[in-house]
């Protein structure tokens, strides 16, 4: 039987004296869509770099397709928090995307015929072939999404890291977005681990959901996790999760302070 595409068991992450989470078991076979939600400072871009190799587990092991998370895993494509690129950057959309190519050498990529194509495919892909050629830092926001989506894409992983791609994007380069990362995973099979605050534009998509609050996880589908007896469990106060119109809010999400950051109220975003 072949591996699953990540394999997380039994995983403790500590900082000193205060633990983000532990004990945390989660399977993602190829092409699942797993949403990571939570509260500010729980730990959801912590569990990224562990997957990547960056960051040591205080206890348990990650496996990606078999083997132990490792830096530089040609396995893994990652869309990193988003930060505007510099209108100055003298990068074009496609030099972005081939820096997923071969961005580990130094420089950018020697030409190629081969190499050309598969970038041109990708932005084909992502929908952007019509800025390829523009520099990256002039695209608007959700443009250079796409770019930065079809990096991590463009060596053919299996397994798409996402850190909050949806920030500071307007609901329509949302759920661009999001549709463009749930086409990825139906024709490449690549299983998807997506962080965001914004609910509900991932709620079409999402096969599971993995919660981390207050030290604690929960894994499961949308319902069985964005409920209010789950996530008032979690918050240790009462926490009201409302259903309209195939949206979700959540009300009373404490304000937390210090370490535990704030209030996080995802589910008041987008349409
Ligand atoms: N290397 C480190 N050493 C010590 N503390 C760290 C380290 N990395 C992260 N932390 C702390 O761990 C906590 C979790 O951080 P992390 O960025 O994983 O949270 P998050 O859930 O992604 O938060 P947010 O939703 O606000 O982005 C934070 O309080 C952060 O300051």
């Amino acid at each position: 039987m072949s591996s699953p595409t990540l394999k997380i068991h039994d995983a403790s992450l500590s900082f000193g004296a205060r633990r983000l989470w532990s004990h945390l078991n989660l399977l993602v076979e190829p092409g699942e869509f797993v949403a990571v939600l939570g509260a500010n400072g729980s730990g959801k871009t912590s569990l990224l770099r562990v997957i990547l190799g960056e960051q040591r587990l205080t206890s348990g092991t990650v496996a990606i397709a078999g083997r132990p998370a490792r830096r530089g895993s040609g396995e893994i494509g990652y869309v990193p928090q988003q930060r505007r690129v510099d209108p100055l950057t003298p990068l074009r959309a496609r030099d972005l995307v081939g820096l997923g190519l071969d961005g580990h050498r130094w420089g950018i990529g020697w030409p190629n015929p081969g190499r050309r194509r598969r970038i041109d495919a990708l932005l084909d892909r992502v929908g952007a072939a019509g800025y390829a050629d523009r520099p990256v830092g002039l695209l608007s926001g959700g443009e250079q999404q796409r770019v930065r989506i079809a990096q991590a894409l463009v060596a053919g992983p299996r397994l798409l890291l996402c850190d909050e791609p949806l920030l500071s994007l307007d609901p329509q380069s949302q759920s661009a977005t999001t549709a463009l990362v749930d086409q990825s995973r139906r024709t490449g099979d690549t299983a998807v681990l997506f962080v965001t605050h914004e609910i509900n534009p991932v709620l079409p998509y999402a096969d599971r959901v993995l919660y981390l609050a207050g030290g604690q996880f929960r894994a499961g589908t949308v319902d069985e996790v964005l409920n209010s007896s789950t996530l008032s469990e979690m918050y240790r106060t009462p926490v009201e999760v409302i259903r309209s119109h195939g949206r979700i809010l959540v009300a009373g999400l404490p304000e937390m302070s210090g370490h535990e950051g704030h209030e996080t109220n995802y589910a008041l975003g987008a349409p």
